[in-house]
């Protein structure tokens, strides 16, 4: 059984769609991460899962269980938004009344557990209407785990965090993930989503672009290599021949008297491309790589 499965949802807003019917299965114990510029659409696919919004097409399920279904929402953990906080509440009442409304209410040794989680026990008895941003998220990440859910959903959750609560917060993810739990979180930080994810969704103009591990990822990074040669120059008589190899080697971007600039598919065609030089009677004298940032694999247009 999946913990996430999604079938065509989708979500149109005044006739226009903005999610436009993705099909997605998350398995138990991933950590499951959602990239996208803004606007493309993550929240609104995550606000329906959690059954914020209702889709406008498809279906879903969480943990086996077709939605909506609010007896499911019992083991699903939603962090809120930051600025749902009741400003005169504390901490520790927040979690006592949001872990009764899930439907039992948390001990305090529960939420004195959790607060220490998110590093929060030193404030767990302060009113959170003067707690900084990053003390609110960290609120949010207790509230959406204080009921110990199988399935978490995480917005952003380190945005805005400083870099001791950052590496905390992805060590609480992991020892989610150890205890089995799945997460499905959305982050615009890249080094983040590299570290903790086990796989991972880009998502453009309402759809799914691409999606796989790190390493499936890599593999499409790895081939759209950029090679610029310096060389000698070619003999004339040896020219046409070596344009017409270069043509079949890859997408040839510049064919100079000096340099030469291509850009290939798999890595293994450098040492060609360098024979076929050496054949052509001239000699590559210097070779710059270049591959796309993990910006430019994420973003792409
Ligand atoms: N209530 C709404 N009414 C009309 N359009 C909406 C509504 N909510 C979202 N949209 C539109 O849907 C699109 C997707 O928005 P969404 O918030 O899901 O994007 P996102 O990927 O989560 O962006 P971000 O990274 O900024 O949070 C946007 O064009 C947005 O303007």
């Amino acid at each position: 059984m999946n913990a996430i499965e999604t079938k065509q949802l989708s979500k149109a807003y005044g006739g226009h769609k903005v999610v436009k019917g993705i099909d997605l299965s998350i398995k138990k114990g991933e950590v499951f991460g959602f990239l996208g510029r803004n606007g493309a659409g993550k929240s609104t696919f995550i606000n329906m899962l959690t059954g914020i919004i209702s889709p406008s097409g498809g279906s879903y399920s969480l943990l086996g269980i077709e939605g909506p279904d609010h007896k499911v929402m019992k083991q699903v953990g939603v962090m809120p938004d930051y600025s749902s906080f009741y400003t005169s509440w504390t901490p520790m009442e927040h979690l006592r009344f949001f872990s009764e409304l899930s439907g039992s209410k948390a001990s305090k040794v529960r939420c004195r557990e959790v607060l220490g989680r998110v590093d929060l026990l030193q404030h767990a008895n302060k009113k959170t209407g003067k707690f900084s941003f990053g003390m609110k998220k960290k609120l949010g990440i207790a509230q959406a785990i204080i009921h110990d859910p199988e399935l978490v959903f995480l917005d952003e959750p380190t945005s805005g965090m400083d870099a001791e609560s950052v590496i905390q917060v992805h060590r609480l993810i992991r020892e989610l993930q150890e205890e089995g739990k799945t997460i499905l979180m959305t982050s615009h930080n890249l080094d983040e989503v590299e570290k903790i994810c086990t796989r991972i969704a880009i998502m453009r103009d309402g759809i799914i672009d691409k999606i796989g591990t790190m390493e499936e990822l890599r593999a499409y990074y790895r081939s759209t290599m950029t090679v610029k040669m310096k060389h000698s120059i070619v003999p004339i008589q040896e020219q046409a021949k070596l344009k017409q190899w270069l043509e079949s080697a890859g997408t040839l971007l510049e064919h100079g008297e000096a340099v030469t600039v291509i850009t290939i598919g798999d890595e293994k065609k450098i040492a060609e491309i360098i024979r076929a030089f050496t054949q052509c009677k001239a000699d590559v004298l210097r070779v710059e790589v270049e591959e796309p940032s993990l910006e430019d694999i994420f973003l792409d247009e």
